[in-house]
């Protein structure tokens, strides 16, 4: 396992599979767009729902488990949300030799497998508010260019699903759990998000609206999304008939939300850190925070001081420990400290503290940052607390650098012909828009036109057009008196558009 030879700015997706591969983060299975998920990651994954779970737990949200199997009735009873989705339902047909009955479908959501049941929880008002949540595995057996976390056919996410009374207690849970989703991005995982609604056209079919938190890649110059947040009104409590009795006899119908974050966020979070030296972890995910290696041992080294070296590794890596870091001492015999270096850049750990004979009598340590490449003489003295210190630092300053990158590439836009060069130039743009479908298409068309020089994106293919990406609820300014850059009818908000994963 080399470094890595592909280049982040060259052949960013050759780059992408073998930062994940060569940092032990995943590895393929046989089946197409199936991937292992190594230690390595699933460590993310875990420090993940430490954080998301405390967070519903404090909002009162009860995990549990329903089935993975949905019958074919069940799943076509919201039939028109789930149309659109019909080709990448994956079925079991038989078990064994001999066929089934009828075919079952393996989830892709779970709200067919979870309603009827809440139909039968829910009677009165004194049952709400209903608030649930699964972790688990979904399937959707996608067609198009499956990617490691950012597009497999089976992935891991929490989806939750919560029912009210009325529709503004609907509102605002909508807004906590995508709260949540930009809390984990930016405050666990230092990757910027932009938070909006999505347009009519983006939204979930079944949702009476879409929340979502948009990230973005310069390097490719695409928008992705990092997490959903949709109020279903009583859409599904009408198909499902979860409603409680109102006070002269009627079925006042509960008003729903459902929510849902994924393994795509690790995806996300390693094309926004990750460089040409391989992986960046951003520090409060990492399995190994800090990295303890023995430096200048030689041939000339007494067997007595290259003890004490190792002694005060180990010593080091205890103290760190005992202050709730995770920390590694690398005494490995017969590597040099340099393939341990190239390794754990490799791996992304965020910090390197090098101990060697001057560090015996200095009472200090050389430390490596990982994401800026910087190094600095750290005193020893403390060592825990100033260890956690630098590790906050460097998660500011991942975050700080990611965020700069993303806003850079945020270009205000309100006249049409700067839309495609924009795109073209790996921006987004944010424009005075009308908010209708129609104009939306017409966006798509009118920027799906060749390419110029952007390396990202095949010179023989067509450029792939913009999509709406969400209308931030930060508005740079007001857009009353601005038209639609498209199509000239009175904008109704700025509205980020961009070419998307
Ligand atoms: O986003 C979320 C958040 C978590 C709970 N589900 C909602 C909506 C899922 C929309 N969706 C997405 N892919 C699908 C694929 C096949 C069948 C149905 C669907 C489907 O309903």
């Amino acid at each position: 396992k080399l470094g890595i030879e592909a280049k982040k700015e060259v052949d960013f997706s050759a780059w992408y599979t073998q930062v994940l591969l060569r940092a032990e983060m995943m590895d393929y299975s046989d089946i197409s767009g199936c991937y292992i998920l190594r230690p390595w990651s699933y460590k993310i994954w875990k420090e993940i729902q430490a954080f998301l779970g405390q967070r519903f737990e404090a909002a009162g949200v009860e995990d549990s488990y329903f089935p993975l199997f949905i019958s074919q009735g069940a799943l076509q009873k919201e039939k028109d949300h789930v149309e659109g989705f019909a080709p990448e339902v994956a079925w079991v047909t038989r078990s064994g030799s001999s066929e089934l009955p009828e075919p079952i479908a393996v989830r892709p959501t779970s709200e067919t497998i979870m309603y009827p049941a809440y139909a039968k929880w829910i009677n009165s008002h004194r049952d709400l508010p209903l608030k649930m949540n699964q972790w688990c595995n979904v399937v959707r057996w996608e067609f198009k260019h499956p990617q490691p976390f950012l597009r497999s056919r089976e992935f891991l996410w929490q989806e939750g699903h919560t029912c009210f009374l009325t529709k503004s207690e609907a509102d605002q849970d909508v807004l906590q759990a995508l709260e949540s989703y930009r809390a984990v991005y930016e405050d666990l995982l230092a990757v910027p998000m932009i938070k909006g609604m999505k347009s009519e056209k983006e939204r979930f079919a079944g949702a009476l609206y879409t929340t979502t938190v948009e990230g973005f890649i310069p390097s490719v110059g695409r928008g992705i999304q990092g997490g959903t947040s949709h109020c279903l009104g009583q859409n599904f409590s009408k198909m499902f008939k979860i409603g409680v009795e109102g006070k002269d006899g009627e079925t006042e119908y509960v008003w729903q939300n459902s929510w849902g974050f994924t393994t795509r966020s690790i995806g996300v979070m390693v094309m926004t850190h990750s460089d040409n030296s391989g992986l960046v972890l951003p520090p409060r995910v990492a399995s190994i925070q800090v990295v303890i290696v023995p430096v200048g041992i030689t041939a000339k080294t007494s067997a007595e001081d290259e003890e004490k070296i190792q002694a005060k590794c180990t010593e080091l890596a205890n103290a760190l420990i005992a202050a709730g870091i995770r920390a590694k001492a690398d005494l490995r015999a017969n590597i040099t400290p340099g393939w341990k270096f190239n390794h754990w850049e490799l791996k992304g750990v965020p910090v390197r503290f090098e101990v060697g004979p001057k560090e015996l009598t200095s009472n200090q340590t050389r430390a490596c940052i990982r994401y800026s490449g910087e190094k600095r003489q750290v005193s020893l003295d403390n060592i825990g607390q100033v260890a956690k210190a630098l590790l906050d630092e460097i998660h500011g300053g991942m975050f700080a650098k990611a965020k700069t990158a993303y806003d850079a590439c945020i270009k205000i836009v309100e006249k049409w012909e700067d839309v495609t060069p924009a795109l073209d130039n790996k921006c987004c743009v944010l424009i005075p828009w009308c908010e209708d479908s129609t104009c939306e298409d017409q966006i798509k068309d009118r920027s799906a036109v060749k390419a110029t020089d952007d390396a990202a994106v095949d010179s023989r293919a067509p450029a792939m057009g913009a999509k709406s990406l969400c209308i931030p609820f930060d508005q740079p300014a007001k857009c009353t008196e601005k038209f639609c850059v498209q199509c000239g009818k009175p904008a109704k908000s700025y509205t980020l558009f961009g070419r998307s994963y």
